[in-house]
């Protein structure tokens, strides 16, 4: 009786799930129809799967490694689909050059960044800021600041901070921490009045605390980034908020507060100077907070890291180190440390840091920017809201312009000295510290060599000193990329060199409001002779 009264329903439950059957096989049909005709109009790359693209082929670890024998496979630019987002990469210096500058009108945007740019940081943050009327605001006041005639008047506290620097190595090797110490306190000294003398200040441990706050969030896969659409949902149903709240209030508060001492500081300091011009007063007054509070973070960490690899590269390359001395001691003799004047006159030392930026870069995976309209480029299709990385390893790791390319070879660059590299990135978007990044790379790494053997560090196992593991390869994997802890011994080249070290340390000027004050008269001059 039960079968004969269940055959109609049986028979209608299997002409249900027939119909849905169907309907989902078209569904799926036209899906993957669209999606591999919508691919192979992209550049080459992994065929991956309807929806999901290819957001299971990317490896975590280092990414950029993967990406680099990506171009291997499939030429120079390739792309790859995560869920809804294209990624289109870029593997040589020429291809980047075509897209992100030379068609910069639509190329210098950036990705969408829901947690950090907008949940964290409020839509305050310069560095993923999109391309429009506020980044504009930012880039004018930083410009006005940074350009290359500014950049050389801060350089008498650059020689002070690098006097202090290389003293320093009399008494401690843990430079990791000293270069840090450096690039904070300049760029603190330069953005809001004081110097750091030790490093251990609460204004270089605040901002070590967000910068490593931001690295971690922006490694992580958080769901409102796949699915932006959530963010819209009531507050209690967002739990990724409460961690976006306290992050934020802490950068907020800190921006702030650091600020807020600034303006009562004696002599130049970057908050009191944009206050004088006219772009500021577009901007509230948080974003102000953000426009030199960002600044300051990206100077600080990006050189600090630089320095460090320089010290991998003088570790690993005693016989480049040797070329480089021999140049340095040419021009300066062994009685005093070398100034900017002498830096000037030393082709290989110029050489020299290029090719650190380029031998390990130290934002490898480079800094992604947005087309912000569909493109074409070679016959293939650049959809609008593409995600656009210049890759920096990839780049730097083209045999084509840079043969035998994992070599620490500085003469490429004295062979061509226009010989292009992408650290400091591409566009209207690239970096605008480049300047004084510059001018400290070159008149530490002049110094540092002047007066140190840098050596392997040494480890103690049973009793006895062997030298210590030092790897070509260890580098951190993150947005930043400095490279993993090693050590590195520091000894003075001649007999005579720790009093010299101390003796230029102890006679410069010590006064920060003097030599701000100075900056200020110099930036007056120059700002009259416009
Ligand atoms: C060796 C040191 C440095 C390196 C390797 C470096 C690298 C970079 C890179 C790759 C970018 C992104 C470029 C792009 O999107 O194409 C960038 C942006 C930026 N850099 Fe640097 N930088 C260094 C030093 C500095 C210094 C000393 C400052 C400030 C004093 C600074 C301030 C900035 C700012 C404000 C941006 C954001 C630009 C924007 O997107 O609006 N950088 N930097």
């Amino acid at each position: 009786m039960d079968i004969l009264l269940n055959k109609p329903m049986l028979a209608s439950a299997a002409r249900v799930a027939g119909t849905l059957l169907a309907a989902f096989t078209l569904t799926a049909a036209i899906v993957s129809y669209r999606y591999y005709a919508f691919r192979r109009r992209l550049p080459p790359g992994p065929a991956g799967l309807p929806l999901l693209g290819n957001l299971l082929e990317m490896p975590k670890s280092h990414p950029w490694l993967a990406q680099t024998e990506m171009h291997a496979k499939y030429g120079p630019i390739f792309s790859m689909v995560f869920g809804q987002s294209t990624v289109i990469f870029l593997g040589t210096y020429d291809i980047a050059r075509e897209l992100l500058e030379k068609r910069s009108n639509i190329y210098s945007s950036r990705p969408r960044s829901v947690m950090v740019g907008e949940c964290i940081s409020d839509g305050n943050r310069s560095l993923i800021l999109p391309y429009g009327e506020q980044w504009r605001g930012y880039r004018r006041l930083q410009g006005a600041f940074l350009s290359p005639r500014m950049s050389n008047t801060y350089r008498e506290l650059q020689d002070l901070e690098s006097k202090q620097l290389v003293a320093e190595f009399l008494e401690h090797d843990d430079f990791f921490k000293r270069f840090h110490r450096y690039s904070s306190s300049l760029t603190f000294a330069l953005a809001y009045g004081k110097r750091m003398l030790t490093g251990l200040e609460h204004e270089v441990k605040g901002v070590e605390r967000i910068m490593d706050n931001l690295n971690k969030a922006f490694i992580t896969n958080w769901i409102v980034d796949s699915l932006p659409f959530l963010n819209h949902l009531p507050t209690f149903l967002k739990p990724w908020m409460k961690i976006a709240k306290e992050l934020g209030d802490e950068e907020r508060e800190f921006f702030n507060e650091i600020r807020n001492g600034a303006g009562a500081r004696p002599g130049y300091n970057w908050c009191k100077d944009i206050l004088t011009m006219k772009e500021h007063k577009a901007l509230t007054d948080t974003q102000l907070s953000y426009v030199i509070g960002n600044t300051y973070e990206a100077g600080a960490d990006t050189t600090t890291m630089t320095l460090q690899v320089f010290t991998l590269a003088a570790v690993l390359h005693p016989e480049k180190i040797a070329i480089l001395k021999e140049e340095i001691e040419r021009v300066v003799g062994r009685t005093r440390l070398p100034t900017f004047n002498d830096t000037e006159k030393m082709p290989y030392l110029a050489a020299f840091v290029k090719e650190v930026h380029r031998w390990r870069p130290v934002l490898p995976g480079g800094v992604p920017h947005a087309v912000t309209a569909d493109d074409e480029y070679m016959g293939y299709h650049i959809p609008k809201g593409a995600t656009i990385v210049g890759g920096h390893w990839a780049i730097s790791m083209d045999k084509e312009m840079y043969p035998d390319p994992d070599k620490f070879e500085p003469e490429r660059f004295l062979k061509d000295p226009d010989l292009p590299y992408s650290q400091f990135g591409f566009g209207r978007r690239k970096c605008i510290g480049q300047y004084i990044g510059n001018n400290s790379m070159l008149i530490n790494v002049s110094r540092l060599v002047w007066a140190y053997d840098i050596r392997r560090g040494w480890d103690v196992i049973d009793g006895k000193k062997v030298e210590a593991h030092v790897g070509r390869h260890d580098f951190v994997s993150g947005f930043n990329s400095p490279p993993l802890p090693f050590k590195a011994a520091f000894i003075p080249r001649a007999p005579e060199v720790p009093e010299i070290l101390r003796r230029e340390f102890a006679e410069a000027e010590q006064s920060t409001q003097a030599i701000l004050e100075r900056i200020e008269a110099a930036q007056q001059i120059l700002k009259q002779g416009n």
